[in-house]
């Protein structure tokens, strides 16, 4: 059924990034109508994810300010534009950072899950007309990852949004916006792990953990969790880790020899979960001669660059990135979904959050959990169904 503020401008509340490194300020902003093409969406919960954090640091090079952040949403569709066919009034909905068209060089390569249809757009801040439907004290406000999760309402393309089955709780289901997917999506689709592989996964938050769940449903041997953290053993053991290393243990002669020599020459598979780019090295050297792949999921800031001896490489250690877990948005998430609610699968999507804030106004007090070391997710409520 349509809503009486469908083809209207809608006023509402959102968190704005004014400038980089500044505390998020709600505002009341307007939320244009969506066009051709496009899904207007009643944000109900957003996951606040360390990208989030990132863009807003102003250590993002896409970063455009000012903007409404926000990318692991789950909400409703309020209303489409023409030509939204796939989406109807009344869905639950997930917003995808990874759009998927299914039509352009990307989609039909059968390589990949990244889509060319929106993302140039999408890295400016705008729609894909190339105007943002946002507003604030007269001020144009940007889009952020194709998304802006942290606004009562928001407009993307009907690309970048996926309907999932109503059984599903939105404020666990958002969590697959973004953290979940991406480690499950980069162990058992990207790295595409094998029964009896031996892994390490550097980093055990919200995306490490979930690549952990992925090599456990894939059978692996050994997953050896690996952080900084020593109160994330109890955690990395409970999403399948069978072993736990604090890297501050072994300085001498480091981890990445330290792993080799525990693992009989080195790992099958290594992801990082850290965005930190010492981190991503040692990674890639934990990797067995001949065969090992390193998978490169963290975000590094600006500036930051990768290196290794090249001998790495030629002695057959691979390295790989991963988006959003290799997985297409539109065409897969249903099957998370599903292997979620059968209770049978192996993902367990409720057990990722550990904190909730109950409106925008605390988003700052999320990323101060977020930060404090002990927070897998926390989830915020944007707006009452
Ligand atoms: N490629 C993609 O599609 C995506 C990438 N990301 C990126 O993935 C990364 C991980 O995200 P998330 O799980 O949410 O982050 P978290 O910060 O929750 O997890 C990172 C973990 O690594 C630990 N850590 C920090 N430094 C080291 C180190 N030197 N060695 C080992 N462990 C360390 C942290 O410890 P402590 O608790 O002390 O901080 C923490 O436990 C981020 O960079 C994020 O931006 C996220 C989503 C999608
Ligand atoms: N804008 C940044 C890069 C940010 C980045 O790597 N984003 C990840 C998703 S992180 C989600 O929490 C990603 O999927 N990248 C692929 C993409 O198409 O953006 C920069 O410019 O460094
Ligand atoms: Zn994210
Ligand atoms: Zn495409």
């Amino acid at each position: 059924m349509a809503n009486d503020t469908e083809g209207k401008t809608i006023t509402c509340r959102a968190a704005i990034a004014w400038e980089a490194k500044k505390p998020l300020s709600v505002e009341e902003v307007e939320v244009g109508p969506p066009q051709k093409d496009e899904v207007r969406i009643k944000i109900l919960y957003t996951g606040l994810c360390h990208t989030d954090a990132y863009t807003i640091s102003g250590d993002d090079p896409e970063g455009q300010f000012p903007s409404i952040c926000g990318h692991e949403g789950g909400g409703i569709v309020e209303s489409v534009g023409e030509g939204v066919t796939d989406v109807k009034v009344g869905d639950h909905v997930i917003p995808l950072y990874t759009a998927e068209c299914g039509e352009c060089k990307f989609c039909k390569s059968g390589k990949t899950n990244l889509c060319g249809k929106v993302r140039t757009t999408q890295g400016k801040g705008v729609m894909p007309d190339g105007t943002s439907r946002f507003k604030c004290k007269g001020k144009e406000i940007f889009h952020f990852m194709g998304c802006s999760t942290f606004s009562e309402y928001t407009v993307v393309s009907k690309y970048s949004v996926v309907a999932i089955d109503k059984q599903a709780n939105l404020q666990k289901a958002c969590l697959l916006g973004c953290g979940i997917t991406t480690g499950f999506g980069a162990a058992t689709k990207t790295a595409n792990v094998q029964k009896g592989d031996n892994v390490a996964v550097f980093g055990a938050g919200c995306v490490g953990l979930a690549v952990m769940q992925g090599c456990q449903d894939r059978g692996a041997a050994r997953i050896i969790a690996v952080d900084t953290n020593s109160g994330k053993k109890e955690w990395a053991t409970k999403f399948g880790a069978t072993e736990f290393v604090n890297p501050d243990d072994h300085k001498d002669p480091g981890i990445a020899p330290y792993l080799v020599e525990i693992t009989d020459g080195g790992l099958d598979h290594t992801f990082d979960c850290t965005g930190n780019v010492t981190v991503m090295r040692s990674a890639l050297e934990a990797c067995h001669k001949g065969w090992g792949v390193s998978t490169i999921i963290g975000v590094a800031a600006a500036g930051k660059e990768i290196s290794t001896r090249p001998f790495q490489l030629v002695t057959g250690r691979r390295w790989q990135g991963s988006a959003f877990g290799g997985v297409k948005g539109r065409s897969e998430m249903g099957g998370l979904i599903k292997n979620w609610l059968s209770g049978s699968g192996a993902l367990k999507v409720d057990d990722y959050v550990t904190h909730t804030v109950d409106s925008l106004d605390d988003l700052n007090k999320g990323f101060d959990y977020m930060k404090s070391g002990e927070c897998i997710r926390c989830v915020a409520t944007i707006s009452k169904e």
